[in-house]
């Protein structure tokens, strides 16, 4: 039979890694119970032979210590584990008394006690396989400082502990009548006869040799295990192990009264093997029983779930990180030039009309500009500043952070994949990786473009075609703003009402007056004085009321967007309040959406005209040549931004997401991934279960034959 407790000790491990409630797969440990200072800890450290357990007033004991002794000849020093923490071979027992307590004391005073274990293994060749329960010792009186609650609070958690098949070890100190001993009467009541309950005399040295022996005569409160009497007193002996048990030895062998009784920590240790061996030899077929209808549950689930489909940890990562790379490959196919090309192109026209906004349509001498552009200064003046104000405002940072900023939303939209919103943390590695990919390369990449844009900020030449292609972007450029502009001035016309809106745009137009009458006229001297005359065409003058229609209106409209106009307006007067005004600021961009229209359609109707079908006649057409200009740009940012930044980026983050998020990770990590997920995570719990339990039970198997 000897070598069972070992195998079962085994077996528990691994039932441990699959347990599925409480008692469903428990394995007889013994478990010691006793009075606060009966000698619970004493009598433990004399089994292990170390010095390890939490001392203290403040009732350090507060959650049970799953102790499991695991003899191991081959051990030179003993040493000790926590499976929980992770913190490997503790070997300075010193520090495996601090670990302990900072576990107790971790329960705050408020909650007394926990009924999590703290698991702790030891492995010494002085040990013998067993496994104990240390548990707080009950509370005779409640002090003052303790809580009331906290006497039930502990009598609950032995009370739970002491049930079958567990072995009670219940200490008692001789100087205390055995009649007074908690532990005696809670074991009494799940165990009667004491068929599992042993009875652990402490303090034998404070009692006449006569009265010890006559305690542990098993009369007064008989057990079917009997009394052990042990003396364990630090008085007697300063060092541990051997010199406590021979002066315990030197104590009973001084006194022949217990010459016919079972005493010393030696006498109990080989006790609590032959009773836990004899007591799992017992339970064994109820053990047995317990696993196979575990693993029959377990393989039902697995068949009716999982169909019985294996999978593992590692083929999960793999096809999550080739999910995610199928994704990006896809991505790096339809993010080709001609993409990139768009976005840029969309980016620039947009500045293009910005600029043709800022220094043509605002101009009160814009219908002058096809008469007047072939032989006019002032008109290639300005050709120059809007050229100006699109090559050099900064193109290559501007392309570049579009590109990076398309590639960082994307890789947003690509690490949702699928399972990877399970997987948050490997998710913002990936998007680190790509960050730092293309921070490296950021500022290399925009000074590539922006030397290459360089010769474009002083002379940009262009073939014919290239111009024809530009007049019919630039019409379709207007085309389009024109439609938007028009559908916010319909927005503004349906949230306010056409006859609400002319009222208000005739008040308006009627305030603009009486505010015209009241400024002084500015006199051509004037604006000849503010510079602007000087190089003005000279029809400017004559030209300038037909021009008025033109120059009153702000722009500001076309470049917002209207949707604002669902503001509800419910006041129908125009008395100032906070409702008449916002109809009046409606009515106000209602008039500039107006203006703004005429003024793009006399452009879109000057850029189709047979003028603006030449590039001679680039002076006279802005929106062409601008169209042409900002093309070329487009086209040379894309070209560098393709090489220096893209095609580094598709060609690096794919290996980075290899070595980090793949070959990077340690089975635990690969685990833990797997586990991220939860139909993931359940699929490998019954899975492990199951094959867990398959486990067990071939070595349940392998005792049952040997024990025939
Ligand atoms: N004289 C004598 N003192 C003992 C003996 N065993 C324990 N003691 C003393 O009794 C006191 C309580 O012992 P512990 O082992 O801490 O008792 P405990 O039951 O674990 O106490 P709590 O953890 O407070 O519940 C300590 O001062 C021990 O030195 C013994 O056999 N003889």
């Amino acid at each position: 039979m000897l070598g069972l407790t070992r195998k079962l000790i085994e077996i528990r491990q691994l039932l441990k890694s699959v347990d599925s409630g409480p008692g469903a797969l428990t394995l007889p440990s013994i478990v010691v119970v006793g009075s606060q200072s009966s000698g619970k800890s004493s009598v433990l450290e004399a089994i292990v032979g170390q010095e390890f357990l939490p001392k203290g007033a403040n009732m350090v004991t507060r959650r049970p210590i799953e102790l499991t002794l695991i003899h191991s000849p081959e051990v030179r020093e003993d040493y000790c584990e926590f499976p929980q923490l992770g913190l490997g071979k503790v070997r300075d027992f010193a520090q495996v008394r601090r670990t302990l307590t900072d576990l107790n004391l971790a329960v705050s005073d408020a909650e007394c006690v926990s009924d999590v274990p703290i698991e702790m293994r030891v492995y010494s060749p002085n040990v013998p396989d067993l496994t104990l329960v240390d548990l707080p010792g009950y509370i005779q009186v409640v002090t003052r400082d303790q809580p009331p609650i906290l006497k039930e609070k502990i009598a609950a958690l032995c009370q739970k502990y002491i049930q079958e098949p567990n072995i009670i070890l219940a200490v008692c100190a001789a100087d205390v009548d055995l009649a007074n001993s908690e532990a005696l009467r809670a074991s009494r009541k799940v165990d009667p006869l004491g068929l599992r309950t042993i009875g652990v005399v402490t303090k034998m040295d404070l009692v006449d040799a006569d009265v010890g022996a006559g305690i542990l005569e098993n009369k007064s409160y008989p057990l079917a295990l009997g009394y052990i009497g042990v003396v364990n007193s630090a008085k007697m002996a300063r060092g541990f192990s051997q010199s406590l048990i021979r002066s315990e030895d030197a104590f009973f062998r001084s006194h022949p009264e217990y010459a016919n009784s079972m005493v010393g920590a030696s006498t109990l240790r080989r006790r609590l093997m032959n009773v836990l061996e004899e007591h799992m030899g017992r339970n064994l077929h109820a053990i047995v029983d317990n696993v196979q209808s575990e693993l029959d549950n377990a393989r039902y689930e697995f068949k009716v779930h999982y169909n019985d489909r294996s999978i593992s940890a590692e083929s999960y990562v793999a096809e999550s990180m080739d999910v995610l790379k199928q994704r990006f490959k896809q991505f790096t196919q339809e993010f080709g030039k001609p993409q990139v090309r768009e976005h840029i192109r969309a980016m620039l026209e947009a500045k293009l009309l910005k600029v043709c906004s800022d220094v043509y349509w605002r101009d009160e001498f814009l219908p002058m500009l096809p008469r007047e552009a072939a032989d006019s200064p002032y008109w290639q003046n300005k050709l120059d500043v809007a050229a100006g104000a699109l090559t050099k405002s900064g193109v290559g940072k501007a392309t570049v952070q579009l590109v990076v900023d398309l590639l960082t939303s994307k890789m947003e939209d690509i690490t949702t994949a699928q399972n990877w919103a399970f997987h948050e943390d490997a998710r913002q590695q990936v998007l680190q990786s790509s960050a730092e990919i293309l921070r490296s390369k950021f500022h290399t990449t925009v000074d590539q473009v922006e030397n290459t844009i360089k010769p474009y900020k002083f002379e940009v030449d262009c073939t014919e075609l290239e111009w024809r292609e530009g007049q019919k972007r630039a019409a379709a450029l207007l085309e389009a703003k024109i439609t938007d502009a028009q559908t916010d001035l319909q927005a503004i016309k349906t949230t306010i009402g056409r006859r609400r809106l002319r009222n208000a745009i005739k008040h308006l137009n009627k305030a603009d007056k009486d505010a015209a009458a009241l400024v002084p006229a500015a006199s051509p001297a004037a604006a000849a004085a503010s510079g602007t005359a000087a190089a003005a065409p000279a029809a400017a003058a004559a030209a300038a009321p037909a021009a008025s229609a033109s120059s009153s209106f702000s722009l500001s409209s076309i470049f917002s967007s209207a949707s604002s106009s669902a503001a509800q307006l419910d006041e129908d007067d125009l008395t100032p309040s906070p409702a008449s005004s916002r109809l009046l600021e409606r009515a106000r961009q209602a008039l500039d959406l107006q203006s703004g229209i005429a003024v793009m359609q006399q452009r879109l109707a000057a850029v189709k005209s047979r003028q603006c079908s030449v590039a001679e006649n680039k002076v006279a057409c802005p929106e062409v040549y601008l169209s042409v200009v900002s093309e070329k740009l487009s086209y040379t940012a894309v070209m560098f931004i393709y090489i220096e930044l893209l095609n580094e980026f598709f060609f690096h983050l794919p290996r980075e997401m290899d070595s980090k998020l793949y070959y990077g990770l340690s089975r635990d990590q690969i685990r833990q991934f797997a586990r991220q997920n939860p139909a993931i995570m359940k699929h490998l719990d019954i899975q492990e279960r199951k094959a867990t339990l398959e486990l067990v039970m071939e070595k349940l198997k392998d005792i049952s034959r040997n024990r025939k």
